[in-house]
């Protein structure tokens, strides 16, 4: 899942400029004086009710027995202190208020929890929900309706039903299952490089990384997902590549816009419809002949024969339209993610010369490079646990109360309430972040340091990998809501970063490390300024 959906403000502008280009497009188009003034009757209706949704303030009636925070502005809250220092902004919340608190921002209270709170939270997924949670911020599930009800509804799942998109992951992507990706991996890397960023040694091109990582992550998922007959296609990696962020664009424009008037712009200009068709087109034809068996589903494993065999409850398998169907919560879950993480890692090391080259010199000690043999190095590994430690998001794990629930500090949250994690608090705090502490790196927990987690003695190694969950590491989540594409995503991410690194020269403009995109003082995005890329003159170029 992306957690990246939670400004109201960018929220507001982002639709106010899609609304509004069409409908000034509209007036110029109208000939006649009446079309004219319906559509400025229409548009300043809209434009009324987007500003009442962006600008009322809505606080809550609920009762809680957590403490609001002194200070802020009206509206804004404490946004401004929040963006400002997100650090000192969340410990004096907690000097004043302890480790659970309320803040006010842009015209919503939120209740936060740091600490060990989050880890209460997380363990109790009876009265915590992230799906609510989620959907409160944007209604992605919503977004898919209007998009695509009238063409397919999917099925209703039962509440015994083995989850069709948790249980296959969960269950086939372990860490000694992922050999049978690790070629599809290696050749959709090579494929996109080769295509997309092929440099001769020495020249060089400055570009924006999310791009080449999102279509290269997609290429991925495509061919490890779906299978080699339909993963090359390069309409279906283009448009699974964009997803989520189309998704998560028709669901703002749900959550501010007036249904009727949501529902034409939707179905007009940001319906995901067509990239469902092409799933669907694609997918189900190969999953009928995956049932038929016209194809033998053992000559290659993918999640289309895998959701395609899980029997529902009621023991019948699902038919092959409810199967593909499935397919776009799993490029939901994973595509995003991997991209927004690989993309900082980039910009981490593009800003650390010295850093590349100890790891270049590690890679260059392997007789090939496979997700297998870059997995070993430990070094990669411990520069992307830091990445995933440092790189997350200052508050997150939006999750929704379903009933009244006590902390336990004995405080209690009600019903519908909004509840996010202080994740970037957690993963600095040093009375956190005991065990991190004790590996004994002499960098502060609040500065990045690839090499924290080299210092983890053989012994309890696994306890500190990338892929390792726990208290101080929530960025895969907790307990039963960890995530379950955990130890692909990582095998992908370290695999995708020692091609990049083999191959290519990578530095920012400036020589230091580009500043993050902070949306609305919780959300952080990989910078949008464009890496450097130079062609290296021992590259691991292979054609495939
Ligand atoms: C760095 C990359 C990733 C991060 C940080 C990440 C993080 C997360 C987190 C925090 C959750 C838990 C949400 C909850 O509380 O329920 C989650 C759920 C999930 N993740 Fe990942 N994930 C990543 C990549 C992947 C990949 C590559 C896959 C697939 C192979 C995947 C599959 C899933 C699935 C199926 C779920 C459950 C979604 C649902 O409830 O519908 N994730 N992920």
């Amino acid at each position: 899942m992306d957690y990246s959906w939670q400004s109201l403000w960018n929220k507001g502008v982002g639709i106010l400029t899609s609304v509004s280009t069409m409908l000034l497009q509209k007036h110029h188009d109208a000939n006649t004086d009446r079309k004219q003034l319906t559509l400025r009757a229409v548009s300043v209706l809209v434009g009324s009710y987007i500003l009442w949704k962006i600008v009322l303030p809505r606080r809550s009636r609920r009762r809680s027995d957590i403490k609001m925070v002194s200070g802020g502005l009206p509206y804004l809250g404490h946004l401004l202190e929040l963006t400002r220092d997100p650090i000192a902004f969340i410990n004096r919340c907690k000097e004043e208020n302890g480790p659970a608190f309320r803040i006010y921002l842009n015209g919503q209270d939120v209740t936060v929890l740091t600490g060990p709170l989050i880890r209460d939270m997380l363990r109790k997924p009876r009265w915590f929900s992230f799906e609510m949670g989620i959907q409160s911020i944007v209604p992605i599930n919503r977004a898919l309706k209007v998009s695509y009800d009238h063409k397919f509804k999917g099925e209703v799942l039962s509440s015994r039903d083995k989850d069709p998109i948790i249980y296959p992951i969960k269950h086939n992507f372990k860490p000694d299952q992922l050999g049978v990706f690790s070629e599809r991996i290696q050749i959709a890397v090579n494929k996109m490089l080769n295509e997309r960023l092929n440099l001769h040694p020495g020249e060089k091109r400055a570009l924006p990384v999310w791009d080449i990582l999102a279509v290269t992550v997609s290429q991925i998922s495509c061919l490890c997902f779906c299978g080699s007959r339909v993963g090359y296609n390069q309409e279906l990696v283009e448009a699974m590549a964009n997803f989520t962020r189309n998704v998560i664009r028709t669901g703002l424009a749900l959550s501010v816009l007036p249904g009727w008037v949501a529902n034409f712009v939707i179905k007009r200009y940001l319906s995901v419809e067509s990239q469902l068709d092409l799933t669907m087109d694609l997918l189900v034809p190969e999953m009928e002949k995956m049932r038929s068996r016209e194809i033998n589903q053992d000559d290659e494993t993918t999640y289309l024969a895998m959701v395609l065999n899980l029997p529902k409850a009621n023991g019948h398998l699902r038919t092959p339209k409810e199967a593909a169907f499935h397919f776009k919560n799993v490029v939901l879950a994973s595509i995003h993610t991997t991209t927004h993480f690989t993309s900082f890692a980039l910009h981490e090391l593009a800003c650390r010369p010295a850093l590349v080259a100890d790891l270049r010199t590690r890679i260059e000690k392997l007789d090939e490079i496979t997700p297998e043999t870059v997995g070993d190095i430990r070094l990669l590994d411990s520069l992307l646990r830091e990445v995933l430690r440092y790189d997350v998001h200052v508050l997150g794990m939006n999750h929704m109360v379903k009933e009244d629930v006590a902390l336990s500090t004995g405080q209690v949250i009600p019903q519908g309430e909004l509840v996010l994690g202080a994740m970037l608090d957690t993963h600095t705090d040093p009375e956190m972040m005991t065990e991190t502490v004790r590996l004994g790196s002499s960098t502060s927990l609040n500065q990045f340091d690839a090499y924290r987690f080299m210092h983890v003695d053989n012994a309890d190694g696994d306890g500190m990998r990338s892929s390792t969950i726990g208290s101080e590491f929530l960025t895969f989540g907790l307990f039963a809501h960890a995530c379950p594409g955990r130890y692909f995503a990582v095998n992908e991410i370290k695999y995708l970063l020692a091609e990049l690194i083999m191959r290519y020269e990578i530095t920012t403009h400036s020589g230091l490390r580009a500043k993050d995109f902070l949306m609305r003082g919780m959300t952080r995005f990989p910078p949008s300024e464009p890496l450097v890329f130079e062609g290296r003159k021992s590259t691991t170029n292979r054609m495939y």
